[in-house]
């Protein structure tokens, strides 16, 4: 189903509401559904049946295929039973956002949706998806994964704790409550983490999860385990104007008491780069989100304790945290007499060394120089004002990114199955629900669009290939004779992003590149794909191109895509953080990390407990602030002067960059999901009724958009 921009709202002749089941149009077009939608609600009828709207997809899709009519009646018998905001097209749940609790998720719909045999005589519902895939796992003894796809803010991570809810209920076992607990608690820890709000959702996951639960031949839950994706960690550093940082270090300063502020050197949000104002954010809190905050951070702290989390690791957790943020409050001064840099003001050095536990002059110098040992020779270079703000911002990304993964390590060891199972464990029946963060199209869209969008046209192909090509493949093979099914088929965009010469295989040529940038990235782009019907040459500026995604045309903007892929945590950097006295820190420097760059399924296990050396109180190192500014850096200023300038930073362009990571882990996803039996649960944004009455195309457009793409 397709509607066009150029959608004419004058035209009024198919649809006039004449119909009570929409089916019954005679012409079944969009415009004559635009129209039969829009008198609908001139009636008032449209709120309570906005369910019947996307069914309009179901009726179409049927009609083409005309296979099993009875299941359209399934989806449109949903008023007289519970009101539900979902409906099924074929095994696929499509699930509405309804932006406001319904009571639809209490124990009568818990019971009501257990061991369903006949799913028409219920009303579609998140919980018939979970209970059909525990029933699955039970009779088949195979692993099941549940895909949960959608746009942004269209409610998957919802449907995602919804599905987990109800498994566990399921399972109806008093055997191990503590682990069920901890199980739906871990969920809400991760989203103070890995959220975020941005313009799309308040709280949107800024990271894939795929959430698997273990169990045993008799379907008790034995364990978990939390797979986490592409953490999008630039957003530590940088987000867009309206949008947030990670929800957790709002809980912070609204939940920490006075003197634990102290002891982790904080004062007042305002004051920091990456909350404050200059980042984009409103720099306060209003008096309703500080409640908010300050209730979810003692949440946090709870469920941190409840899963098994120690006192020593909650603190090593906000001392982390505590760095980063004075890290990226540290800014670098051209130094006319060497061509490099100096550190302006030294007092969140000093913090982030006693934080850290790291020698203050080893971080300074890394801060400011990279070192490269060539032909036996240590080899060491200044940075430029742009290279020391990179290389900064780079450590603070990498610092909340392997703090991130030893929370998802932690959560695991915590969750994991008794490992008195030994290699039972890995024939153990599991179901797996995947929530990845979703389609995005924003007004400026960068390098993590550009990831996030390339992840979801790898689900919607794996959704294709199993709703619709491998359908296909039964009925040739079984000789059932089948018309050709017309769906949007997206193979051709997979080529385009992980093809040999996709987008990602040539932004990775070219940051190998020292002279290479983003504008002739672009080029680089047009070059290889300006036939293609998928690649759209912007003339905006010369670093903007567009991609016909499934869902829609994206413009991308490649400002900072080179940057943002070499991912430039420099040689120096890494020693130096490997050298910190608290074992932690040093091991998430030191362990080797997957292919796919995670620190939580690292083979290498961490083996330190937290211990936090005692430091000088906030109020002392205040105090000496004065002094010290300055003297330090003259230190190193003078020691560095001899040395020469050195632009081009050989560990840089030779490391493995962002791309290779992302294109690894959504391999071992796919993976993952390969082999297991799938359901889908397409999530779209609810159908407002003031919405509809636009006299503008957009939003009609914009819903019509997510209808095409079920
Ligand atoms: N079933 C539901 N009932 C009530 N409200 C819901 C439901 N599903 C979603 N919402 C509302 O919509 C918001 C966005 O949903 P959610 O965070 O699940 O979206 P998402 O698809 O996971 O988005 P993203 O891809 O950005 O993470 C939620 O914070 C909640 O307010």
């Amino acid at each position: 189903m397709r509607v066009t921009s150029e959608y004419d709202h004058s035209y009024r002749t198919a649809g006039k509401g004449e119909v009570d089941d929409l089916s019954k149009l005679e012409f079944l077009d969009e415009q004559a559904l635009i129209n039969e939608l829009y008198v609908r609600y001139k009636n008032g009828q449209i709120y309570f049946k906005f369910c019947e709207e996307l069914n309009l997809s179901l009726i179409q899709y049927r009609q083409k295929n005309d296979i099993k009519n009875r299941e359209i009646q399934e989806g449109l018998n949903i008023k007289n039973r519970f009101r539900s905001s979902s409906t099924y097209i074929g095994d696929v749940l499509i699930a509405v956002n309804p932006f406001k609790q319904l009571n639809i998720y209490e124990k009568e719909q818990h019971k009501a949706y257990s061991k369903v045999r006949f799913r028409s005589l219920l009303t579609p519902h998140v919980f018939w998806v979970a209970d059909a895939a525990y029933q699955r796992m039970l009779f088949h003894k195979a692993t099941q994964c549940i895909a949960v796809s959608g746009e942004s803010g269209a409610g998957k991570t919802e449907s995602t704790k919804l599905m987990i809810q109800h498994i566990i209920y399921l399972c109806k076992s008093d055997f191990d409550k503590e682990l069920q607990k901890k199980i739906v608690d871990v969920n809400t820890l991760l989203e103070a983490f890995g959220n975020a709000q941005t313009c799309m959702n308040s709280n949107s996951s800024r990271f894939g999860k795929f959430v698997q639960i273990i169990f045993s031949d008799e379907g008790q839950i034995l364990g978990a385990k939390v797979y986490d994706y592409l953490l999008e960690k630039s957003r530590v550093v940088n987000h867009g104007p309206g949008e947030r940082n990670y929800h957790i270090f709002y809980y912070m300063f609204s939940g920490l008491e006075k003197e634990e502020l102290d002891y982790y050197y904080l004062d007042s949000l305002e004051n920091f780069r990456i909350l404050g104002t200059s980042a984009g954010c409103k720099a306060y809190l209003t008096k309703s989100e500080i409640k908010y905050c300050k209730m979810m951070f003692q949440a946090q702290k709870d469920i941190m304790k409840r899963v098994g989390f120690l006192d020593e690791d909650i603190t090593l957790i906000f001392t982390i945290l505590a760095a980063v943020l004075h890290l990226t409050n540290i800014s670098f001064c051209q130094d006319e007499e060497t061509d490099g840099v100096y550190i302006d003001d030294e007092y969140p050095l000093e913090v982030v060394s006693n934080l850290l536990c790291l020698d203050q002059e080893i971080l300074a110098t890394a801060l400011i120089s990279s070192s490269n040992v060539t032909k036996g020779e240590k080899v060491v270079s200044l940075k430029n004002k742009d290279q020391a703000n990179d290389g900064r911002d780079a450590l603070a990304k990498a610092l909340y990114e392997r703090l991130f993964g030893w929370i998802v390590h932690q959560i695991n060891e915590l969750l994991q199955p008794n490992s008195a199972l030994g290699e039972k464990l890995d024939l153990l029946p599991s179901i797996g629900i995947l929530d990845m963060s979703g389609f995005e199209n924003f007004s400026l869209n960068s390098f993590e669009q550009l990831c996030i969008n390339a992840a979801n046209e790898h689900l919607q192909f794996y959704f294709n290939e199993h709703i619709f090509l491998q359908e296909e493949e039964e009925y040739f093979n079984e000789g059932i004779p089948f018309d050709i099914v017309d769906f949007q088929n997206n193979e051709d965009l997979i080529e385009v992003f992980m093809g040999p010469l996709g987008l990602f295989a040539l932004l990775d040529e070219e940051s190998k590149f020292p002279r290479a940038s983003d504008s002739s990235l672009v080029e680089k782009f047009y070059s290889h794909w300006k036939n293609s019907d998928r690649y759209v040459r912007s003339r905006a500026t010369d670093l903007t191109f567009g991609i016909n995604h499934y869902a829609g045309r994206v413009i991308y903007n490649a400002k900072g895509f080179l940057e943002k892929n070499r991912d430039n945590l420099s040689q120096n950097i890494i020693e130096c953080l490997k050298n910190s006295n608290i074992e932690v820190v040093s091991e998430l420097f030191s362990v080797e990390r997957t292919e796919s760059g995670s620190i939580s399924r690292s083979a290498t296990a961490f083996i330190a407990k937290p211990y936090l050396p005692s430091r000088p109180k906030s109020n002392d190192l205040r105090r000496q602030r004065d002094s010290f500014l300055q003297k330090r850096t003259k230190s190193i200023k003078k020691r560095i002067q001899t040395l020469k300038t050195n632009t081009i930073q050989k560990d840089k362009l030779n490391q493995v960059t962002v791309t290779c990571h992302f294109r690894n882990s959504l391999a071992e996803l796919l993976d993952k999901m390969k082999d297991a039996e799938p359901f889908f649960v397409r999530d779209n944004f609810k159908i407002l009724a003031e919405q509809l009455s636009l006299e503008t195309t957009e939003y009609s457009t914009k819903i019509f958009k997510q209808k095409q793409n079920l």
